[in-house]
């Protein structure tokens, strides 16, 4: 398997372009990040160049402090757009391929077209670039009143609009969280996912222990042909570095 470190939470301490060199160092096979804004994009760029590493996906801005994106939120299109527009400035200047629109708090049919509607602009304005839009289902109990919170809502949206550019985030943490029935949905929205994400469940650590068998995950994957990096989300309990052992292991051969 491919895995891709999620810059977001892996060696967070460190400065973005630091991060990515830490991360080659590693021995990861591509990065992702959450919000990049603050590095400018030509040093994320000149880390990426020099390491040979892909930044797999940023997000969307969260909006102002205690909003989690945007997107749903009926009443600030032009914010959504603008957090939108940016995203895909920086993404086409790191020549990143997806971006994750995030939906923010909200609830209800307003929220849902308002979702809608966000989704096709970005979409639209992210397919001449070559950039695919990712929509990602949170879990409930780390981010209440998210407006987007299950793999089915998401499949449905992306079934409603139909574009070839939008696919699903499947965050195998928060859908086992949410959810359950982690390798079946996997196996069933293979179609429409457009990146994968992994973490122990349910304490969010390393992916080598808890209620999911990653072991059986990556068997699984394996067998439906996917050879794209997986995103190794999670929140290290000491220096990044220390908590590499699942890969290790998984780099030294084991069933994987
Ligand atoms: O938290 C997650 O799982 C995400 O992937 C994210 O992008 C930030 O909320
Ligand atoms: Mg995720």
């Amino acid at each position: 398997m491919k895995f891709s470190a999620n810059l977001g939470f892996l060696w967070s301490d460190l400065p973005l372009p630091q991060a990515i060199h830490a991360a080659h160092a590693a021995g990861f096979d591509a990065v992702e990040c959450h919000w990049p804004y603050a590095t400018p994009a030509a040093d994320t760029a000149a880390a990426l160049h020099q390491t040979g590493l892909k930044m797999l996906g940023l997000n969307t801005s969260r909006g102002n402090p205690g909003e989690n994106g945007l997107a749903a939120l009926p009443n600030r299109e032009p914010d959504a757009r603008a957090a939108i527009d940016q995203a895909i400035a920086y993404a086409r200047a790191i020549n990143t391929p997806n971006i994750h629109v995030m939906a923010g708090f909200a609830t209800g049919p307003q929220a849902h077209a308002t979702y809608l509607n966000n989704l096709h602009y970005a979409c639209t304005n992210a397919s001449s670039h070559g950039i695919t839009i990712l929509v990602e289902p949170l879990n409930r109990h780390d981010a209440p009143g998210y407006f987007l919170t299950t793999t089915t809502q998401a499949a449905q949206i992306i079934q409603t609009l139909a574009i070839p550019n939008l696919k699903l985030m499947f965050d195998c943490y928060h859908t086992a969280r949410t959810e359950g029935d982690v390798t079946h949905r996997l196996r069933e929205l293979l179609p429409i996912i457009g990146h994968i994400q992994i973490a122990s469940v349910p304490d969010r650590g390393t992916p080598d222990h808890g209620e999911l068998d990653h072991a059986h995950l990556f068997q699984t994957l394996k067998s439906l042909g996917y050879t794209a990096p997986i995103g190794a989300e999670y929140k290290p309990t000491k220096p990044t570095d220390e908590t590499l052992d699942w890969l290790k292991s998984l780099r030294l051969g084991s069933n994987t």
